[in-house]
């Protein structure tokens, strides 16, 4: 059995819908057990969840060109992970969602790349050749976005999250299912010891 941790922020819902995207594509994976975590308000618990995870997906919504506050702080708050370097060897990959259709949201990502690397996790990428990039495409295609780092999702900024894109959630089902399928790989072989 591998466990899958998603640790997300969302401000106002958005992001929180492609988390249980994330989600659902994870637990479409057999042999896989499957958490939400809202980091704002992170538990005692939930940060033993995430210890003991074999994968975390990062989400956040885009804030400035960059990770939500809410989601920094998070990040301050694992530095004593960091320093006792407990996550390392784990899983880690990210989605991110904005207002604008790039938003500047792959400086997020890039900050959720970082973020695990300074853990020594090991960062899988989407997996998806770009959509929507020809005349024949449609923005109803798979990673319809174009990025290679991870799942990016684009709200509109006069509609709810019930209104997300059904790309963009069908692009973070497949992000949490190719992490939850790397995950029960790994889970059933031995971990080589870190060096
Ligand atoms: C403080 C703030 C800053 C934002 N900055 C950006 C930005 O840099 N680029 C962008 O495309 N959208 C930006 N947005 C829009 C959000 O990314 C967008 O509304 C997103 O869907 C919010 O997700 P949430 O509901 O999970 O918080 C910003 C929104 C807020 C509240």
């Amino acid at each position: 059995m591998a466990s899958v941790v998603i640790a997300y922020f969302s401000g106002f819902g958005h992001t929180a819908r492609f988390a249980e995207a994330v989600r659902d594509g994870a637990a479409s994976v057999a042999d896989t057990e499957v958490h939400l975590v809202a980091v704002d308000t992170v538990t005692e618990e939930q940060w033993l969840l995430l210890d003991s995870a074999d994968a975390v997906i990062f989400g956040s919504p885009t804030y400035l060109g960059d990770v939500a506050a809410k989601f920094k702080g998070f990040m301050e708050q694992s530095s004593r992970r960091w320093k006792s370097q407990t996550w390392a060897d784990k899983l880690a990959a990210g989605f991110v969602n904005s207002g604008a259709k790039s938003g500047d949201k792959l400086h997020a990502l890039q900050t959720l790349s970082l973020f695990a690397a300074q853990h020594s996790m090991l960062w899988v990428s989407l997996g998806l050749l770009p959509g929507w990039n020809a005349s024949t495409a449609s923005e109803f295609d798979l990673n319809r976005l174009g990025v290679w780092l991870g799942a990016a999702a684009q709200s509109n900024s006069d509609e709810g999250p019930e209104a997300a894109h059904p790309a963009d959630l069908a692009t973070c089902e497949h992000l949490g299912r190719r992490v939850a399928q790397q995950a029960t790989h790994r889970a059933a072989v031995p971990v080589p010891v870190r060096g």
